[in-house]
C-alpha cells in the first residue's frame, strides 16, 4: 500500500507544521509501506537535505535527522502506533473490502461516524466516497435524519445561494413563493458536499459563515435560523494545494476537515475484487459468477475509474457470460488503456491457446502500466517502486524483461 500517510511544511494544513519562511508549504510527505516509513520530498523549494546530501526519498531510520529550511527535524518512528489496527469486519454500511487499507478504513469510520464532526474524504473519482458518506450518516445518531447531496460542481452560481440557503417570497424576480434551501432540508441529518474544491469563492465565505455560526438566513430573509445538520464533504484532488494557491479558504478546510479520511484507488488493493465482484453482481440482481482467471485478470488493470468503472465491466461482462459465468474473456479488452479505441481492443489478440494469448495481454499490460509509471515517476526507480507496491529490484527486473530499463519515456 502507498498513499501519503502525513506531511510536513510551513502551512498549517500539514500534519506537522514547521514554522520556517525556507520550509515549503508543503515540503515533504512521510508514507508508511508495510512496516517501513519513506520520506519523499513533495517539489520543495530548498530541498530535503540528510546531512550533506540534498534527497528527493529516503528511508526513515530511527532517529534519522533531516533539514528542511533552517529547521533540523528528527524522526523516531513508533512502528506499533503508525495506523489504526484494521477492523476485522470486510464490510461497513454497504462498502466491502478485506484489503488491510480497506479494514483500516472501516476502523476509522467506526470511530467517527457517531461524532459530530466534519469529515473530508479523499479519493479518486469512483472509489466509494459518496458511499462512505452514507455509511457515515447511516452509522451516526443522525441515521433517521435526511442525507442530503450536494455537487458543488452542479450549482449554478446565480441560484446557489438559494439553492442552499433557501429564499423568502419575492427576493428576486421569479420567486413567487418561499423555498427552504438544502440546509433547512437536512434538518436533523447529514449534508454531503461532493467535489467540495469546486465551490466558487464566493459561495466559500457565505458557507463558512454558516458553519461557525451555525445558522442560515433565507435570500431575502432577516431573520436566522439555526441549522442542525452535519456536514461530511469529499474531495478528488488535494485541497492543500487549492488552498497554496488562493482557491480554496483555509478556514473553511479546517471547519470541513476535522477529520480527513483517504479512500485508496482500487489498483491499490486487488485483494478486494472478489468481494467487490460478488456485491456489485449480487446489487445488479445477476446471479452470474466469476471465475478465477477473470478475477486474476482485473487484478492486473489499473481502473482509472475504481470501483465504478469495476461495476461497469461487470456489467457488461454478466451480459456476455455463458452458462452464468463470467470468463477471462468476459472481461478481456475492458478497463485501463485497453478500454479506449475500437482499433486498440481489436489489437488484444484473442485468437490461439489460451496460455499464450494470456501471456501476449499481460505482456502487453505489463509495457503499458510500466511506461505510464516510469512516466509519472520521470524515470525514479524508487518512486515507482513505492507507488506501485512493488519491490524496487523486482521492478527493475520486470522493467528490463519489457525492454524499458533506462529508455526514456517521453514519447511513450
Ligand atoms: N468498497 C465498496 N463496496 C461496495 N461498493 C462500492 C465500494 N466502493 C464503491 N462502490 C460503488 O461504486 C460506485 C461508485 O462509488 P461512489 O459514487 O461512492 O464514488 P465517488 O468516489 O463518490 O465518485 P466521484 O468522485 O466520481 O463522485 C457506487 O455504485 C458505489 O456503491
Amino acid at each position: 500500500m502507498v498513499r501519503a500517510n502525513a506531511t510536513v511544511g510551513r502551512h498549517p494544513t500539514n500534519d506537522f507544521v514547521v514554522d520556517d519562511p525556507r520550509v515549503s508549504g508543503v515540503h515533504l510527505e512521510l508514507t508508511r509501506v508495510g512496516s517501513r516509513v519513506l520520506v519523499h520530498d513533495a517539489g520543495s523549494t530548498n530541498g530535503t537535505w540528510l546531512g550533506p546530501h540534498r534527497v528527493r526519498d529516503v528511508e526513515l531510520v530511527k532517529g534519522a535527522e533531516l533539514t528542511i529550511g533552517d529547521s533540523l527535524i528528527r524522526f523516531d518512528v513508533d512502528r506499533d502506533a503508525v495506523s489504526p489496527a484494521p477492523a476485522a469486519r470486510e464490510s461497513f454500511g454497504e462498502l466491502v473490502g478485506r484489503s488491510a487499507v480497506m479494514r483500516e478504513l472501516f476502523s476509522t469510520l467506526e470511530r467517527i461516524s457517531a461524532k459530530e464532526l466534519g469529515v473530508l474524504i479523499q479519493g479518486e473519482t469512483g472509489t466509494g466516497k459518496e458511499e462512505v458518506a452514507r455509511a457515515i450518516h447511516a452509522q451516526s445518531n443522525r441515521a433517521a435524519g435526511p442525507f442530503i447531496v450536494i455537487d458543488a460542481t452542479a450549482l449554478p452560481e446565480a441560484l446557489a445561494e438559494s439553492l442552499l440557503f433557501g429564499h423568502e417570497k419575492g427576493a428576486f424576480t421569479g420567486a413567487h413563493e418561499r423555498r427552504i434551501g438544502f440546509f433547512e432540508a437536512a434538518r436533523g441529518g447529514t449534508v454531503f458536499i461532493d467535489e467540495v474544491g469546486e465551490l466558487p469563492s464566493t459561495l466559500q465565505a457565505k458557507f463558512l459563515r454558516v458553519l461557525e455560526r451555525r445558522e442560515i438566513t433565507r435570500v431575502g430573509g432577516h431573520t436566522p435560523l439555526p441549522i442542525d445538520v452535519r456536514v461530511v464533504s469529499a474531495t478528488n484532488r488535494d485541497l492543500r494545494t487549492a488552498i497554496e494557491r488562493g482557491k480554496f479558504r483555509e478556514d473553511l478546510y479546517f471547519r470541513l476537515a476535522q477529520v480527513r479520511v483517504f479512500v485508496p484507488p482500487l489498483r491499490q488493493r486487488a485483494e478486494d475484487l472478489g468481494l467487490l465482484c460478488a456485491k456489485l453482481l449480487a446489487r445488479a440482481n445477476s446471479s452470474a459468477m466469476i471465475d478465477v482467471d477473470a478475477l486474476e485478470r482485473l487484478s492486473t488493470m489499473s481502473w482509472p475509474g475504481n470501483v465504478r468503472e469495476l461495476n461497469n465491466v461487470l456489467l457488461r461482462a454478466s451480459a456476455l457470460a455463458q452458462d452464468g459465468v463470467i470468463r477471462s474473456q468476459d472481461v478481456a479488452g475492458e478497463g485501463d488503456g485497453f478500454r479506449g479505441t475500437e482499433g486498440e481492443r481489436n489489437a488484444l489478440d484473442l485468437s490461439g491457446r489460451f496460455s499464450e494469448a494470456k501471456e501476449r495481454a499481460i505482456e502487453r499490460f505489463e509495457r503499458a502500466y510500466l511506461a505510464l509509471l516510469m512516466k509519472r515517476c520521470q524515470g525514479n526507480l524508487s518512486a515507482a517502486s513505492r507507488e506501485a507496491d512493488v519491490a524496487r529490484h523486482h521492478l527493475r527486473d520486470l522493467l528490463k524483461k519489457r525492454g524499458l530499463y533506462g529508455v526514456s519515456l517521453d514519447d511513450e
